[in-house]
């Protein structure tokens, strides 16, 4: 579906890519015993701006509604109230200029690797010659050259997480949405991953929304954090990450600390001491 133009745009800056507005969501769920209706409010008054070539990171507790909001800036659900604007426009389904990159690849079997990543750039009707060049450069990009003939099911689950993305950046989109996308893989190959994507992220100037459960994750990708509260999902605080880049090596830096306990703190909603947070090894990648 299209996008269409709208006279209440809000105002925004010329550095503005996405603007959310008051976005409130509610589904009406069915009680088990009394059959009744009754209404759920997943997000309340969420109101955020993505700038334009930004990797913004949303973290927050399970059910707080982060998949309801990205899946509404790529047009795949519509909120109750608010409306959400790309480039002034407002959003009102999905598009080509929005790629999407979700948890468990979302490849298809039938497809090789170089088909997979030539299948946005079909839909578009680029020439045959083309699209075989194009997806050469995404394969060599995600460093999967000399698997292009392979099948998703020959693949590691970093390589088909690195296929997915190859086939989001391949047709272009000015957005990459990302929910999760390396939850499923261990933890050294998010690792790789993590920084392949910001490699690629510099080299191509996207603009980047990421959801993760992972805090270390997110600091280590973001220029902003954007933490959230369930129950109703709100906005709770953004946090600005002004560790320099590249970020190699930089998990392991006092200032990456203090980013990890503040989100930490505003995750629990209350003080812990950088003692406590030393003795919870597991904290690092934690879910949230
Ligand atoms: N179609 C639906 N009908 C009713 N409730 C729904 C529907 N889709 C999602 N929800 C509810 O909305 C809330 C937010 O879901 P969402 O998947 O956006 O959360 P999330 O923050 O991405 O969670 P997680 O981190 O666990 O993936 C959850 O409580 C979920 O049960």
């Amino acid at each position: 579906m299209a996008d269409s133009t709208n006279d209440a745009v809000p105002a925004s800056s010329e550095y503005d890519k996405i603007i959310a507005v008051n976005i409130n969501r509610i589904y009406k769920v069915r009680q088990h015993d009394t059959e009744e209706l009754t209404e759920f409010q997943v997000l309340k008054n969420v109101n955020l701006t993505v700038k334009k070539e930004e990797f913004l990171v949303i973290v927050g507790p399970s059910g707080c509604g982060k998949s309801t909001f990205l899946d509404m800036v790529a047009g795949l659900a519509q909120p109750t109230s608010g409306e959400i604007y790309m480039d002034k426009k407002l959003i009102t389904g999905p598009a080509l200029d929005r790629g999407i990159v979700l948890q468990g690849y979302a490849l298809f079997p039938w497809r090789s690797v170089r088909k997979n990543v030539e299948f946005g750039l079909e839909i578009k009707n680029v020439p045959k010659k083309e699209r075989a060049e194009i997806s050469q450069r995404f394969i060599d990009l995600v460093n999967l050259n000399g698997f292009e003939d392979r099948y998703p099911h020959e693949l590691s689950g970093g390589m088909k997480q690195r296929v997915a993305i190859a086939r989001a950046l391949a047709y272009d989109p000015e957005v990459l949405l990302m929910d999760e996308p390396f939850a499923a893989v261990d933890a050294q190959t998010r690792e790789v991953l993590q920084g392949e994507l910001l490699r690629i992220w510099e080299k191509t100037k996207k603009t980047i929304v990421f959801v993760t459960h992972s805090i270390d994750e997110a600091i280590f990708l973001a220029d902003r954090v954007v933490v959230m509260a369930s129950n109703p999902g709100t906005i709770k605080d953004i946090i600005q990450i002004e560790l320099p880049r590249p970020r190699d090596g930089i998990r392991a830096s006092t200032e990456f600390g203090k980013l990890r306990q503040e989100i930490w703190q505003l995750l629990q909603g209350q003080h812990i001491s950088t003692e406590e947070l030393q003795t919870n090894e597991n904290l690092h990648n934690e879910a949230v």
